[in-house]
């Protein structure tokens, strides 16, 4: 295996009756980068995410984590091998506060379970961890607050931190601004921004904003009737005409002949 691969899909494939939502995707991410996924609605960019997380079973081809086929475990094993996806507010404990919501997040990555004297001498120094990762994502003033009485904005702030805490190797990040107010975004854009810095993390994000695209990633793919159409770095795909004229919705920047 090549070191400078962290996630790969082989052939990744799914069909939903006749139709081929993610079609044979061979792609691979390295560590330090965030590449953007990009492509027209119903393009397969949210299926192809649910097929490296796990929700979905492909139909052919395979899911690789450094290395090591991860295609028939399950989401919370791939959970557990280090594949992150961030946004399923199912996660959320709704009766719990928000700082207990990210200790439990911390927990179950050091396998704490329920060894009490364990639990109990870690205690501290996970609660430290725990305002940490609150502090990072502006929602330290929320702490003792049940996770159910967050305005949704919020909530999501808060999957990310379990997000945060649960520290994957690879982060997926599906729409991640999207349902935000104007002033919630810089600090989800930003706790991105930071995670890039890592030179150990991959980060794949579905984004339609092309404004956030350009600022973010160091690699777009264009992904367009469940295939992979182009792939390259971001001003060099995104003045693509092929992907000018089909893929965004622009103005065709030259008449076809
Ligand atoms: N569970 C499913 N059953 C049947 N068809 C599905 C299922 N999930 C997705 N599809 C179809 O697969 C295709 C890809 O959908 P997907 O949601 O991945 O697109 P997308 O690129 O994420 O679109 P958007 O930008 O609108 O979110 C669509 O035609 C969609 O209708």
């Amino acid at each position: 295996m090549s070191s400078g691969i962290s996630l790969e899909t082989r052939d990744l494939t799914i069909r939903f009756g006749g139709h081929v939502a993610v079609n044979a995707v061979s792609c691979a991410f390295g560590p330090g980068t965030l590449t953007a996924i990009v492509g027209p609605n119903g393009a397969g960019k949210t299926t192809y995410f649910n097929l490296i997380s796990g929700q979905l079973k492909p139909s052919a081809g395979q899911v690789l984590l450094h290395g090591r086929d991860l295609s028939h475990l399950s989401a919370p094993a791939r959970t557990h091998a280090g594949l992150g996806r961030a946004f399923q507010l199912t996660s959320l404990f709704p009766n719990l506060s928000v700082l207990e919501n990210i200790r439990l997040a911390l927990q179950s990555r050091r396998h704490l379970g329920l060894d009490l004297w364990h639990v109990w001498s870690h205690h501290k120094a996970l609660t430290e961890r725990a305002e940490q990762v609150l502090e990072s994502v502006a929602l330290t003033a929320r702490r003792d607050q049940p996770a159910a009485a967050l305005p949704h904005g919020d909530q999501r702030k808060l999957e990310v931190g379990m997000l945060m805490a649960l520290d994957p190797a690879v982060y997926l990040f599906d729409e991640p601004t999207a349902g935000m107010s104007v002033d919630e975004v810089p600090v989800i854009l930003d706790l991105i921004r930071r995670l890039r810095l890592q030179a150990d993390k991959t980060i794949l994000l579905v984004e339609h904003k092309m404004d956030v695209v350009r600022e973010l990633a160091d690699r777009i793919i264009v992904l367009h009737n469940g295939a992979l159409v182009a792939d390259g770095e971001p001003e060099a795909v995104i003045a693509s005409p092929v992907v000018q004229q089909a893929y965004l919705g622009l103005a065709p920047v030259e008449e076809a002949t």
